[in-house]
């Protein structure tokens, strides 16, 4: 899988009602190697190893007081820990947030694709289900909670508490129940919070630098034998030369079937010069960002863990065999709207 280097660091929020999984989760992603991750807890009490383990990568946790993130008076407390995180030097891949069970993901997503750190980006917001307790707990009412349509990543989890015999049927009535709300959004089934790391960030390597992240190390090694999730698929093109912007945007706005993320660094030609964009596509979540220098060879990588791989990478070839000849007014403003946006 190519390895994009985004321009900001992009800020994945857990959420999920009490219980449901969001600290299984979170120490699964932790043990993933080969990515610098910061974390934004609330409570560090239930979370003694991680905190170790999270140090150990960054030098210093930041742990929020007071209750829900998104409750707090003035945000204050989640964008100085984002801000102290963003930090260049700690050269991080992703920040995870952990909200409290009370949380409500809506607020949370808007916190964080508003906060005032310029450094980072909303890279997904990940709902967390306890398959078991979710009929009793979080989806009482006939409409679908309103909390389903900010996710951009539902994990079903608890799968392994539902009665064999009942299983099936429970399952689909919970992605029946989303998908009224989000017909969009990617659903998985896990248990204890086992979902693959790539689907939620950049895992560059299989291994730690040496010298790196010990407490990953350590982790990894405890729990070789629980590493049983399923992979998420990957389609990827290198790009030797510009893209049409009109087509990099329609790829954007509609992802190849079952694409999770999107990312790439491309190029395309303006009226006077070529310029460089780093583009991400987080569920329907789009953001693009100015690169200083053109790549001299960019790429696209679709993810996903239904993604239709065939079809992705006809698409993404597609796009890296349609170059512009001529500069694409109409194409480049639809991109740089975006950019507009993003920023
Ligand atoms: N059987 C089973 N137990 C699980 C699973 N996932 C988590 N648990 C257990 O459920 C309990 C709650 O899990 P956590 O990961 O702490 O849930 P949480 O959402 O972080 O909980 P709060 O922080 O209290 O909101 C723990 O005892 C976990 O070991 C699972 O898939 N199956």
């Amino acid at each position: 899988m190519n390895a994009v280097k985004p321009g900001r660091i992009p800020v994945i929020a857990l959420t999920g009602h009490l219980g449901a999984g969001k600290t299984s989760l979170l120490n699964h992603l932790l043990r993933r190697p080969g990515a610098r991750l910061g974390v934004v807890v609330n409570d560090f009490g239930a979370l003694n190893v991680d905190a170790a383990l999270v140090a150990g990568q960054i030098d210093d946790a930041e742990a929020i007081s007071g209750g829900c993130v998104c409750c707090l008076p003035d945000a204050g407390g989640l964008d100085d820990a984002l801000h102290r995180l963003s930090r260049p030097r700690l050269r991080l891949d992703a920040i995870l947030v952990e909200a409290s069970g009370a949380a409500e993901p809506v607020a949370l997503a808007r916190l964080v694709a508003l906060s005032g750190v310029s450094g980072i980006r909303l890279g997904g917001l990940v709902e967390v289900i306890d398959a078991a307790e979710h009929f009793s707990t979080v989806d009482l009412w006939p409409e679908p909670p309103a909390r389903y349509a900010a996710a951009t990543l539902v994990v079903i989890n608890k799968a392994d508490l539902l009665p064999a015999t009942d299983r099936d049927r429970v399952l689909d009535l919970i992605r029946e129940r989303v998908r009224r709300r989000h017909p969009q959004v990617q659903i998985v089934t896990a248990s204890h919070g086992r979902v693959d790391p790539a689907l939620v960030f950049d895992t560059a390597a299989d291994e730690d630098p040496p010298d790196e992240l010990p407490f990953a190390k350590l982790m990894r090694d405890q729990s070789r034998d629980h590493d049983d999730h399923q992979h998420a698929r990957a389609a990827s093109v290198e790009l030797a030369g510009p893209v049409s912007p009109s087509m990099l945007v329609d790829l954007l706005e509609d992802p190849p079937a079952g694409a999770y993320r999107l990312k790439g660094r491309v190029r395309v030609r303006g009226s006077r010069s070529e310029q460089g964009f780093v583009v991400n596509v987080v569920g329907t979540l789009i953001h693009v960002a100015p690169l200083r220098e053109p790549p001299s060879a960019g790429e696209l990588v679709a993810i996903g863990m239904h993604l239709d791989q065939p079809a992705a990478q006809q698409r993404l070839e597609a796009v890296a065999s349609t170059p512009a000849d001529r500069p694409d007014t109409g194409g480049l403003r639809r991109l740089r709207r975006y950019r507009t946006l993003s920023t």
